[in-house]
């Protein structure tokens, strides 16, 4: 991440006179689809600091798009003076929460414990530390770890009754699986269920966000702190994001949307949210982003007036990449594909976005930096062959990172831009990139 971090972004916005209770404002931007009672928890929203939780498994390196929306709401919590715990799931991850398709495989209890590092980094630079309801991070392998199996069976698994947990959807749907369900799997709920409970006693916790697949998990904590303490708590459920043309969200070419720089590069985290429809983009204004409600709703008139112009992705692509990668690799995200598709000035941009733009390219290749021009038109599918290549050339059709070329036996390596690399264009629109072996 650059100098400038996604809290600055965030903060400069956060003053939407618009919305008088946060709660109001979660609605607005369609972040509540259950809860328990309503009328209770918008009482606790809009009432004194109140402390509140969500909490993030660690089952990849890093957190991804769908994960987003719920620092995000965290976030928007914190915001409005309440104080987030953030939790990273050392003793869940090592257990796994069940999905409704296949048995996870374990990780290493090493693997696990390098992610949760990483994971706390990340879910860092989205909340405040300052002031009174600064976060805290909490790991619950720290109060999971020294229970024995007696005290958890004795002590816990009696307030679990065995029909309610096989009702949670995705224990249901496994159930109903040729591949069935660990008994590993199975006992996810309860671990989720007593991580509430232990926030409550330790830090009076009174809420517990999460997606709305969580809804089981987030109802296993609040039955069990009603049955042990005799206390109502709360629940939030947001909404699961779809495309409205029916596919998954948060995914590009089959490749999840990563939070982290060197998974998904700043400039392919860009690309991903300026592919947002125009069925879609408001929404995710309203979910991803901190502009305010005027703003939105005059993004919102754009969209239907002038849907070529593609203000709003422009502005939910800079948004979101600002918050997550600060506002210069965002702008350097929109500097790279206006260079590399406005027939702009490419030494002007750094290795390493240059890098990371040319991989999104259709056509890109590795080549042998003695490779000439009319190999790299071939090998990157620019052209059909050699002669075609050639012809393509002394029409004058053909330039290396911008620049005419001449000689379609011109070597790649006198052409190439710092770091080896080389932007083919065919025409006025097709381009391909080429990095030096
Ligand atoms: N089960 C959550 C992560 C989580 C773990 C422990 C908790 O206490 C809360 C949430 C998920 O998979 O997204």
């Amino acid at each position: 991440m650059s100098s400038d971090t996604a809290l600055d972004v965030l903060t400069r916005q956060q003053n939407d006179p618009t919305f008088a209770s946060v709660w109001d404002e979660l609605r607005w931007r369609g972040l509540v689809h259950v809860s328990t009672d309503e009328t209770a928890l918008k009482e606790a929203l809009d009432g004194e600091p109140i402390t509140y939780y969500c909490g993030f498994d660690p089952t990849a390196p890093s957190l991804h798009c769908g994960n987003l929306l719920q620092l995000l709401t965290l976030r928007r919590i914190q915001l409005a003076g309440h104080k987030p715990l953030a939790l990273v799931g050392g003793s869940t991850g090592l257990i796994g929460d069940p999905r409704p398709t296949a048995e996870r495989t374990l990780n290493t209890p090493e693997t696990v414990a390098d992610w949760v590092d990483r994971l706390r980094a990340q879910v860092s630079r989205f909340l405040s530390p300052d002031g009174e309801n600064g976060v805290r991070l909490v790991n619950n392998l720290d109060w999971t770890a020294p229970l024995s199996a007696i005290d958890f069976l004795r002590d816990i698994g009696k307030y679990f009754r065995v029909n309610s947990m096989l009702k949670k959807d995705a224990v249901a749907a496994r159930l109903n699986s040729a591949a069935g369900i660990s008994y590993t799997e199975f006992s996810y709920q309860i671990l989720q269920g007593l991580d509430y409970r232990e926030l409550f006693l330790q830090y009076g916790c009174t809420l517990q966000t999460g997606g709305s697949d969580q809804w089981g998990n987030l109802t296993s904590g609040t039955e069990l702190i009603r049955r042990t303490e005799g206390a109502s708590v709360h629940a939030l459920g947001t909404p699961l994001i779809v495309n409205s043309d029916g596919t998954k969200f948060g995914k590009s070419e089959g490749n999840a949307i990563w939070l982290d720089a060197d998974m998904t590069s700043p400039y392919a985290f860009y690309q991903f949210w300026l592919n947002t429809s125009d069925a879609d983009v408001v929404e995710r204004l309203r979910q991803f982003t901190f502009l305010t409600r005027a703003e939105i709703e005059r993004l919102e008139q754009a969209v239907a007036d002038e849907p070529f112009r593609r203000e709003a992705q422009r502005t939910l692509a800079f948004e979101v990449t600002a918050v997550v990668h600060g506002v210069e690799a965002s702008q350097a995200a929109i500097d790279a594909a206006a260079a590399l598709f406005g027939n702009g000035d490419l030494t002007s941009l750094d290795e390493r976005t240059l890098r990371s733009a040319i991989a999104e390219l259709p056509g890109s290749a590795t080549l042998p930096g003695d490779a000439d021009v009319a190999k790299a038109l071939v090998e990157t599918g620019l052209v059909k062959s050699l002669g075609e290549a050639r012809r393509a050339v002394d029409q004058g059709g053909v330039s290396v990172n911008n620049v005419r070329v001449e000689d379609a036996a011109a070597r790649l390596s006198d052409l190439a831009l710092p770091g080896g690399v080389v932007v083919l264009r065919r025409g006025k629109k097709t381009l391909a990139g080429v990095t030096l072996a």
